[in-house]
Parts: C-alpha cells; sequence; structure tokens
C-alpha cells in the first residue's frame, strides 16, 4: 500500500527533480519517502485521523517530527533535540510525548518554525549520527495535538492569577521616573524599598505603623481603577511596599503574614522580568513561575495561604524552554490590604501565624 503511494507519487514527477536522479538517487529518494510515509501512517493510527486533519501544509509556530520520540528504543535525549533547535530564531522549547513516536517543537511565529523546517526537513542530521528527521506543521484546529503541546506540563497554582501587560509601556515609564526620583530608600537586605500607607516590620515580618500620609501615590491611580474595573468587589489596598532588586538580589522564601494583611496580595513587575520561586508548604511542591516585565500577579487562596514565594538571589534565571536568561534590575509594586483587628481566619491554622508565631 505505501509502496504504491509511492510509486505513483514519484511517477506522477511530484518530485520535479525526479528525472534528473540517477538510478541510485532515486532508490535512496525512494527510501527517505517510503520512511516518512511510514511515520506518517503511524500517527494517522494512534490519531485515528487522516494525515490532512492533522497537519497543515501552511505554516503553523508548532512543528511535530513525525519520526521522533524522546527516550525508549530509538529515542533521543530532550537535550539533543534543543541543541539543534535552539538556533533558530524564535524557537521557545520543545514537548515531549509519552509512549508517542512523535514530538513537538514550539517556535514564537510561522515563519520561525519554517525557517527551521526548511533547513532541517528530509536532511541528515550531523547530531543525530545522520539521522532524517520528517517535519510537518501542526494543524491549530488538530485539538488533540494542540491540547498536548499547550498542556503536557503547565503546572497550576490554585490561587495565583497572572495578567500579562497589565501596565502600559507608558504608565511604566511615568512610574519608575517618579520612584527612581525618590530620596526616601531604607535598605533591607541586599535591596532597597519604599512603603506608602503602612510601614513594615521587618523584625517581626509584619504590618509596621500607620504612615502620616495614609494616600498612595498619584502615579498608582491608572492601576487601581484598572484593578477596581477587573476586581469590583475587593477592597481597598492600604500598603504599598516598592522594592529595587539590584541583579543577584532576591527575596527569602515567606508567606506574607496572614494576620497582618488581607486575603489578596498583588505584586507588579517593572523593568525587568524575573523568575519567582513557589513551594506548597504540605507538599514541598516547587513551582517557578516567570514574572513578565509589566505584569500583575495576584496571590489569593492557596497560594496566598499555603504556599511560600521568593525571588532567589543570583544574576541569571533559567526558563522552562531551556533557555538563561541574564537578570535586569527590577522594581517590584506590592499592593495589600490591611487586616483592622490582625487577625487572619483563614482554612490553613497548622500554617498560619496566628499559631506559628503567636506572641506571649
Ligand atoms: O518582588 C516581588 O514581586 C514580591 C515581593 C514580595 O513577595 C513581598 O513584598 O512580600
Ligand atoms: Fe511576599
Amino acid at each position: 500500500m505505501i509502496e504504491n503511494d509511492l510509486s505513483t507519487s514519484l511517477s506522477k514527477g511530484e518530485n520535479n527533480n525526479s528525472s534528473l536522479l540517477t538510478r541510485n538517487e532515486l532508490r535512496k529518494l525512494k527510501k527517505v519517502q517510503l520512511k516518512k510515509l511510514q511515520a506518517q501512517q503511524v500517527i494517522e493510527r494512534i490519531e485515528k485521523a487522516p494525515f490532512k486533519k492533522i497537519f497543515s501544509s501552511e505554516p503553523t509556530q508548532y512543528l511535530c517530527l513525525t519520526n521522533i520520540c524522546f527516550g525508549g528504543i530509538g529515542g533521543v535525549t530532550t537535550e539533543k533535540i534543543s541543541n539543534i533547535f535552539k538556533s533558530f530564531n524564535g524557537y521557545l522549547g520543545l514537548k515531549l510525548t509519552h509512549g508517542k513516536p512523535y514530538s513537538f517543537i514550539i517556535f514564537n511565529t510561522p515563519s520561525d518554525a519554517s525557517r527551521a523546517r526548511e533547513t532541517l526537513n528530509e536532511k541528515p542530521c550531523d547530531d543525530l549520527d545522520g539521522k532524517m528527521m520528517f517535519i510537518e506543521y501542526v494543524n491549530l484546529t488538530y485539538n488533540n495535538f494542540i491540547n498536548q503541546i499547550k498542556n503536557s506540563d503547565k503546572v497550576e497554582i490554585p490561587g495565583l492569577i497572572l495578567i500579562e501587560d497589565f501596565i502600559t509601556v507608558k504608565q511604566e515609564k511615568n512610574i519608575l521616573q517618579h520612584v527612581y526620583s525618590t530620596k526616601s530608600w531604607i535598605p533591607v537586605q541586599d535591596r532597597i524599598v519604599l512603603h506608602y500607607g503602612y510601614s513594615f516590620n521587618y523584625d517581626l515580618n509584619e504590618v509596621g505603623t500607620k504612615l502620616s500620609n495614609l494616600e498612595l501615590p498619584s502615579y498608582m491611580n491608572p492601576l487601581l481603577e484598572k484593578l477596581n474595573k477587573l476586581f469590583p468587589s475587593m477592597p481597598k489596598f492600604e500598603q504599598l511596599t516598592i522594592q529595587l532588586y539590584p541583579v543577584g538580589t532576591g527575596i527569602p522564601p515567606h508567606m506574607d503574614h496572614h494576620s497582618s494583611f488581607g486575603p489578596n496580595v498583588i505584586a507588579f513587575s517593572l523593568e525587568n522580568p524575573v523568575i519567582m520561586e513557589f513551594k506548597n508548604l504540605k507538599t514541598d511542591k516547587v513551582v517557578n513561575i516567570d514574572l513578565p516585565r509589566r505584569s500583575l500577579m495576584m496571590l489569593k487562596d492557596d497560594v496566598r495561604y499555603a504556599w511560600s514565594h521568593a525571588v532567589r538571589a543570583r544574576k541569571s534565571d533559567l526558563l522552562e524552554n531551556g533557555q538563561v536568561r541574564e537578570r535586569g534590575q527590577r522594581i517590584s509594586l506590592t499592593l495589600r490590604t490591611v487586616n483592622p483587628d490582625r487577625i487572619c481566619k483563614c482554612s490553613w491554622p497548622e500554617l498560619c501565624d496566628r499559631n506559628i508565631n503567636s506572641k506571649s
């Protein structure tokens, strides 16, 4: 069946150069096409769907290596494959599949993917000991593959909300101008901080005294208005902490004080992104989340009350796609409400400072 398909396609002259090929070259070409068809047919059988439904003839940003699997017999390592693809512009990462003969490569745009495919498809690859990769574009409407690509190893942290581009470029510029012209910075460990509304007691790690000017700085207004529109039932934020993290610095693992502060803690990232490390204090599970520049992060529920968070003091971050990103100086703005009676009623009593740090 495969042989027949192949002879027809070659004799129809689908490969324009076939008439110029020597017998030997034609035999080799036939062998390659046979292998390619075999890989495609295996996928069609596993997926119970026709090739045309699974793959697209137009470039998409998702490539499927139809004959490359990871680990196991005949499998290659993730390192080998990422080394081959990471030299191409727009390479974002790879997704392995468990127990399936194919794998996926993700690019930023369809044209990035197309450049890599043009260079590598059906060409002997030195890094794979001369083996050829058969590469197809994943059809964006083929949900079975798209879901595998998008969800395979995304870890959700309950209660964590991340909104990218919450702050506009113009707003960021304005806030940074004001922040950098402020003179009242307080050194805390290797970073410097500013407090508005209430101070922060770093010895007890809880809310400090009410400050004379309770108003938050007016450059925060556009962000507060946008927050109000998105979360209309959220109470007014009363405390703002601004932190400047020079390259190489961070904040040790902590939970924002349960009794001092309300159920929603918000942190904006300005000037540079950073990886924040979250740890579930019951299971010790650690999850790294990339906080993009101009993003909003909200902590509520589990992640607010039962996970610690930290920015590790280091000069670079390892991203999910295996790339190392150099750190740049980062400004964060943390908004909190203050519990009037300093009492926490959360559902994690064993992790709550009302029991752990109860003062005599
Ligand atoms: O730098 C940040 O984004 C978060 C800072 C933080 O965790 C805090 O102020 O409690
Ligand atoms: Fe915090």
